[in-house]
């Protein structure tokens, strides 16, 4: 019987061990999808405990908290409650975990980052908090220190187009040596035109371009303007979630009067928020092929579905799921509209749903080219999928139809600091996965050839694929 987590942690065969430990470990990060604070990261924020660096914010342990029955004031917070309370209602969690990749994250997050090599329980929780608070008055521990120790060259952030990136400006300014902080463009409120908050959205993208937003043209222009200032301070990716995928075709006449009736505070139809956000799409992926950027599409999520506590709470605190929108028609008619135009930029295809897999490994083939490897990709296992079986199953199904070695492979999606080691855990499978096949016979091994893959896969595809650094005025 194995120990649990030891060093061939997840490497069930020699050569697995082997690609691991020779190959993937050391190879940096490119986290291009994250959800981290850069008002943290510029300020290079030191955590007051433990609870506020690994609880706080992650609503992955506040679901599993509530599953288990623990009573909301203990897992978000309440009158009274202390933070060593929280905590301690998280280590009676984690035993709870088994299964689920928290069990396995979190105990990696405590050995990687804490030298805290104990089991979590409640009955342990009391010599892992003063560990970890001892651990978190150190020099190093700070988020820009944990983002260097875990080997992070790229931290990609996820921002709205009004927000100032004044983090972005400043720490790009002041110079970090050891990674860079680079905006991702968010432009989801600028779709969702049946949202309550749209017009004062559109009131805040006036502000911040100085220009006043009348019509669906100049709509566009700031839109362009802002796609041009993140590209000035490094981004190079764009990204959107789209809770179901539209395409409706409309006239510019049409798609100008169902902004102007937004903006009037009109209600505007399903029909016609759909043929607004394709039109929208479209533009903007226009303007991401014109410099180069990677457009990502996270797709059928089901969000805020816990109404009482969205009132509580607010939005990304636990309480999404999977949403089962058909995807094959609309995406091909989104992606073929922009590739017959030219005008198809590097994309990444994620689904919540994984019944959506085998359509988005098979889809992606229908619009590579342009010289460019990998040039639509099959994101990495996404969120509910982010689980040893949802990561081997995209790897298997990507490799299936498509070509795994040409994968620009993990992103921590988190909004936990602590969330690198998903890296390793991601890392590991792979290794372990490419090592089945040549325990079979499957593969041939040769390890350099082999190792060569799990490298690109680590970090290369991504480098070459993001272009990060680069000043590119054209795909
Ligand atoms: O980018 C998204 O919309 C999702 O990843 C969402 O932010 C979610 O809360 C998340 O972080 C999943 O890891």
């Amino acid at each position: 019987m194995k120990a649990f987590m030891d060093e061939h942690f997840l490497l069930n065969s020699e050569t697995a061990q082997n690609l691991y430990h020779n190959y993937a470990k050391n190879m940096p990060i490119i986290d291009y999808h994250c959800h981290l604070n850069p008002q943290m990261i510029y300020d290079n924020h030191r955590f007051g405990n433990l609870t506020e660096a690994w609880i706080n914010g992650d609503h992955y342990k506040w679901r599993a908290m509530r599953a288990n029955g623990i009573d909301e004031a203990y897992i978000t917070g309440g009158e009274g409650v202390q933070d060593y309370d929280r905590f301690l209602a998280w280590t009676k969690t984690v035993p709870k975990t088994l299964g689920n990749p928290l069990f396995h994250w979190s105990h990696l997050e405590l050995r990687r980052l804490f030298g805290i090599q104990e089991i979590i329980n409640e009955h342990n929780a009391p010599r892992i908090w003063e560990a970890a608070n001892a651990r978190l008055e150190e020099d190093d521990f700070t988020t820009r220190g944990l983002i260097a120790s875990c080997g992070v060259k790229v931290v990609c952030t996820t921002d709205d187009p009004a927000d100032s990136l004044e983090y972005h400006v400043k720490l790009a300014e002041e110079g970090e040596s050891r990674f860079q902080m680079l905006p991702s463009f968010r432009p989801d409120k600028a779709l969702e035109i049946n949202r309550p908050t749209f017009t004062d959205w559109v009131k805040q993208l006036s502000e911040r371009c100085g220009k006043d937003i009348s019509s669906y043209t100049e709509f566009l222009e700031a839109l362009q303007e802002r796609v041009q200032f993140f590209h000035s301070v490094g981004g190079r990716v764009s990204d959107h979630a789209l809770d179901f995928v539209p395409y409706r075709e409309a006239t510019e006449r049409q798609v100008a009067d169902i902004f102007m009736k937004a903006l009037e505070g009109r209600a505007v139809s399903r029909d016609e928020e759909e043929q607004f956000k394709t039109a929208t799409l479209l533009e903007l992926g226009r303007m991401y092929a014109k410099l180069g950027w990677v457009m990502q599409f996270h797709i059928n999520a089901h969000r805020n579905n816990n109404t009482r506590m969205f009132r509580q709470l607010g939005p990304d605190t636990g309480y999404d799921s999977i949403h089962d929108g058909l995807i094959a028609e609309p995406l091909v008619r989104l992606l073929d509209r922009l590739d017959q135009e030219q005008a198809l930029p590097r994309t990444i295809l994620y689904s919540l749903n994984p019944r959506d897999n085998d359509i988005l490994a098979a889809l992606i083939g229908s619009f590579q080219g342009d010289g460019i490897a990998g040039k639509i990709q099959f994101g990495s296992a996404w969120w509910f999928n982010d689980t040893k079986d949802g990561m081997i199953e995209q790897m298997s199904k990507l490799g299936n139809m498509g070509l795994l070695s040409r994968f620009v492979g993990m992103l921590t999606d988190s909004r936990s600091f602590l969330s690198y080691t998903r890296h390793e855990y991601f890392r590991r499978v792979l290794c372990d996965l490419i090592g089945d096949w040549v325990t079979k016979g499957e593969a041939p091994a040769d390890l350099p050839w082999l190792g060569g893959i799990v490298e690109d896969i680590c970090y290369y595809n991504a480098e070459a694929y993001f272009r990060f650094g680069q000043t590119k005025e054209g795909a």
